[in-house]
C-alpha cells in the first residue's frame, strides 16, 4: 500500500486533472540537451546535426555534478536554483512508505529525484514489481561525502527503494510498455576468437598467481562484441566468476544459466526484448543473484580499484600506442557514449579493450581499420589500457613503452589488410 501522503497528493491530482496539461516532448527535434551517456541513434543524429547539445560525462560524476549544481549554472528558466524541473521516473511499484521501487535501471535517478521541482511517476504494470532487485543509498556532497563500505559485490548500504517527496509528485501514470531495446548480432568467428584470447590470457593470470582462480569481478561494457565476449566467458573455464559493471546485456543469463557466474551488480539491465521477456518470466530465479545500485556506487573508482576489476569495453578504434576511441567516428560523427568505460578503465586492475581488427564500411566488409596508427578522438589514454585484443591475437602492453606497445598491438592485433 501506498503511504498516506502519496494516497492524499494521488486524490489531489485526480481533482486536478483536468486542467492538468503534461506535454511530453518525445521527439528528438524537441530535445535540447542530452547528458551523461547516450545509445540511441536518432539523438546521434540530432546531435550530429547541431540539434542537441549532447555533453558526453563520466557515469560517476554525472549525479554528483547535478548535485552540485553545474547542470543550472546556466539555466535561463524556472527556478535557477534547481538543476531540474520536471522529473520523470519509472517505476514497478510504490512501497508502503511512498517510495519508488524502480524498473531495470537506478542510473542517476535517486540524485534526479532530489532537486526536481516536478516529479511525474510511471507505474509500468508490465513488469513484476521488482522490489528488493535495487539497494538505493543517499547521496551526500562534500565535506559530509562518505565512503561506500561495499567489500563484496553482493553487500549493501541502502534500501530496496528511492525516498520521494509526495508534495512535488504531480501525476502518477500507468504504462503497459516494454523498454525499447533492439535484439543482439548473434556471436561469429571473429567474436569467438577474440572470446578465445582472451580466455586464454585470463588462464595464463590465474596460473602465474596474478589473478584467483575464479578471477576478480568483471566488467563488460555495452555493443554486440561485449555481449559475445560473455557469451564466451559463459562456457569458460571459470567458476564462482563475480561480475561488477554498469549493465548487463542478454549473454548475462546464459552465464548464470551456465551456473558459471555466482553474483552481478550492475546499474541497469539492457536485454533484447526476448530477453526481457525471459528475465521478467523467471525473475524469481535470478533475484538473488542480482542487485542494481545507483551509476554513482557502481562507476565509482575507488570501488574498481579496490576490488581489483577486471574491465573490457569496445572501442571503435584504438591506436598503435593505446589510445582508445570510443564515441566519435574520423573524430567528429558522434556515435555513442563515452558511459562509465574510463571510470572502469583507468581504475581496473587489468583494462582490456576488445575490437575486431576491421569494420565493414559502404566500401567492403573490411572497411573501417580499428587498429589505426593515431586515434582520431581519444576517450582512454595510452596511461589506461593494459591489454588490446582482436581477432588477430593479444597485446599485453603492460609495463611496455609506446615504441613497445606499438610494435607488439601491429604485430598482434591488426589485421595485415
Ligand atoms: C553504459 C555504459 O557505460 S557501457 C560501457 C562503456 N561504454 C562504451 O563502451 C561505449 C563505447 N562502445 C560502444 O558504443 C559500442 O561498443 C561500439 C559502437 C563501439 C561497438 O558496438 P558493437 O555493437 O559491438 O558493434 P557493431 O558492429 O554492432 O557496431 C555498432 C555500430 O557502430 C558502428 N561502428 C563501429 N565501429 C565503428 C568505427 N570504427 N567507425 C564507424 N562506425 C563504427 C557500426 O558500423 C555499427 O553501426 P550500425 O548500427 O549503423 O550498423
Amino acid at each position: 500500500m501506498p503511504s498516506v501522503a502519496l494516497l492524499e497528493r494521488v486524490s489531489e491530482l485526480r481533482i486536478l486533472r483536468d486542467q492538468l496539461r503534461l506535454m511530453i516532448w518525445f521527439h528528438c527535434s524537441r530535445i535540447a540537451r542530452r547528458y551523461p551517456h547516450q545509445v540511441s541513434k536518432e539523438v546521434a543524429k540530432g546531435t550530429n546535426a547541431g540539434r542537441i547539445k549532447f555533453a558526453d560525462k563520466h557515469l560517476s560524476m554525472f549525479p554528483q555534478d547535478l548535485t552540485y549544481g553545474y547542470y543550472n549554472l546556466h539555466k535561463k528558466h524556472g527556478e535557477r536554483s534547481r538543476p531540474l524541473d520536471w522529473a520523470i521516473v519509472e517505476a514497478t511499484a510504490i512501497n508502503s512508505e511512498g517510495h519508488i521501487v524502480p524498473g531495470a535501471s537506478v542510473g542517476a535517478t535517486p540524485e534526479i529525484l532530489q532537486p526536481a521541482a516536478k516529479i511525474i511517476i510511471e507505474v509500468n504494470t508490465r513488469i513484476p514489481n521488482l522490489e528488493g532487485l535495487h539497494d538505493i543509498n543517499q547521496s551526500f556532497v562534500p565535506p559530509h561525502l562518505q565512503p561506500y563500505l561495499i567489500p563484496h559485490p553482493s553487500d549493501r548500504i541502502g534500501s530496496t527503494a528511492i525516498p520521494v517527496d509526495p508534495d512535488r509528485v504531480v501525476a502518477i501514470i500507468e504504462t503497459h510498455k516494454p523498454d525499447n531495446t533492439g535484439s543482439n548480432a548473434p556471436e561469429n568467428d571473429e567474436s569467438r576468437a577474440i572470446a578465445r584470447h582472451l580466455i586464454k590470457f585470463l588462464e595464463m593470470e590465474v596460473e602465474e598467481g596474478r589473478l584467483p582462480k575464479s578471477l576478480l569481478p568483471l566488467q563488460s561494457g555495452i555493443g554486440n562484441v561485449a555481449n559475445s565476449i560473455i557469451g564466451g566467458l559463459a562456457e569458460g573455464p571459470f567458476d564462482n566468476v563475480q561480475v561488477w559493471t554498469e549493465v548487463l546485456q542478454d549473454t548475462f543469463l546464459r552465464f548464470f544459466d551456465s551456473g558459471k557466474l555466482d553474483f552481478a551488480t550492475a546499474t541497469s539491465i539492457k536485454l533484447s526484448p526476448d530477453g526481457f521477456d525471459h528475465f521478467y518470466k523467471h525473475w524469481t530465479k535470478y533475484k538473488d543473484r542480482l542487485l542494481l545500485r545507483s551509476q554513482q556506487v557502481a562507476n565509482s573508482p575507488e570501488i574498481i580499484r579496490r576490488m581489483g576489476i577486471i574491465a573490457m569495453n569496445t572501442p571503435l578504434e584504438v591506436d598503435i600506442y593505446g589510445h582508445a576511441n570510443l564515441t566519435n567516428a574520423l573524430g567528429s560523427r558522434m556515435l555513442n557514449g563515452l558511459g562509465g568505460s574510463a571510470d572502469f578503465l583507468r581504475n581496473a586492475k587489468i583494462s582490456i579493450m576488445h575490437t575486431p581488427s576491421t569494420r565493414p564500411s559502404k566500401n567492403g566488409p573490411t572497411g573501417i581499420s580499428c587498429i589505426v596508427p593515431f586515434a582520431s578522438h581519444v576517450d582512454q589514454t595510452e596511461h589506461d589500457l593494459d591489454v588490446v585484443v582482436t581477432e588477430q591475437g593479444l597485446a599485453d602492453i603492460r609495463g611496455l613503452s609506446p615504441r613497445e606497445r606499438a610494435k607488439v598491438i601491429i604485430e598482434m592485433c591488426a589485421s595485415g589488410l
